[in-house]
């Protein structure tokens, strides 16, 4: 079956530093891929590349066998892709209940007219509300986006994601920040979200047990390059993540935590 996303050697210099170097990758649709690397191996970049934040140097980028990469963020979104951190539409003196309707609402208008009738509206109103169930925020529907909590307001944007119907979710560090209370709850909205079996999901994560459990698949990159990329078990068997990143480099309490 032809990979959802797909890139084929792609790179990008900064000046004389290469960030991310010939990385070609396949990620079969409904898979869940988590991406790992110490600070600075350009897990961060990859997403911007596949993002659209940033276009490659060298190499290519193919949505359902098509080059992506010439196109903007803005497009990339419009096709699919969906980056948490960089939701913008987020309105902050607007309830998470009108967010997220909001969304569900741009998304509808594109597709079909759905207010002609009140019954459409209820429609509406429904679908967010299953939205914010989904991503456990249903009991601060009434609260005021910018006066939620660093987890909840993390938790909107996932909402958003979905809203739009993101098929791609691009998901970076989403715990980081977060309080120890909050890191499980969102972990569940996560396993919700792969339970659901929808979406596509690449995870740029530091916490080795949640990508040990979640993941179907693992990248490693090192220095820009791609060092491995296989099933959990593959990567950690796998002797030359061992040496370049598992064993050495990172810190033990980072891989357990
Ligand atoms: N816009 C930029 N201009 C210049 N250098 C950049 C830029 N963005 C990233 N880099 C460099 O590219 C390399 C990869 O950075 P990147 O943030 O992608 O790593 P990372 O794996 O996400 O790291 P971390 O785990 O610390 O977030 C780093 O050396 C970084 O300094």
């Amino acid at each position: 079956m032809q990979p959802i996303l797909k890139t084929e050697n792609v790179t990008i210099q900064f000046g004389g530093q290469v960030a991310v170097d010939h990385v070609s990758c396949e990620i079969p649709e409904k898979h869940f891929k988590s991406i790992i690397g110490p600070n600075g191996a350009g897990k961060t970049t990859f997403f911007n590349l596949l993002s659209g934040e940033l276009k490659p140097t060298e190499g290519d980028i193919f949505l359902r066998g098509e080059s992506i990469s010439k196109l903007s963020s803005v497009e990339r979104a419009r096709k699919g892709i969906g980056r948490s951190f960089q939701i913008t539409n987020v309105f902050p003196n607007l309830t998470v209940l009108e967010n997220v309707r909001l969304a569900v609402q741009s998304r509808a208008g594109i597709c079909y007219q759905m207010f002609r009738y009140s019954s459409s509206y209820k429609q509406l109103i429904e679908e967010t509300e299953k939205i914010l169930s989904e991503v456990i925020l249903v009991d601060k529907k009434d609260a005021i986006a910018s006066q939620l909590s660093h987890g909840e307001k993390r938790k909107l944007e996932i909402a958003m994601l979905i809203a739009l119907d993101s098929t791609i979710l691009l998901l970076d560090e989403p715990t980081a920040g977060m309080s120890l209370e909050e890191v499980p709850i969102i972990l569940d909205v996560i396993r919700n979200i792969k339970l659901a079996g929808e979406k596509t999901i690449l995870l740029i994560e530091h916490k080795m047990d949640l990508i040990l459990d979640l993941s179907d698949s693992i990248m490693v990159l090192f220095n820009g390059q791609l060092i491995a990329d296989g099933s959990p078990k593959e990567i950690m068997n796998n002797e030359m993540v061992e040496n370049a990143y598992l064993g050495g480099l990172y810190d033990d309490d980072i891989i357990k935590s």
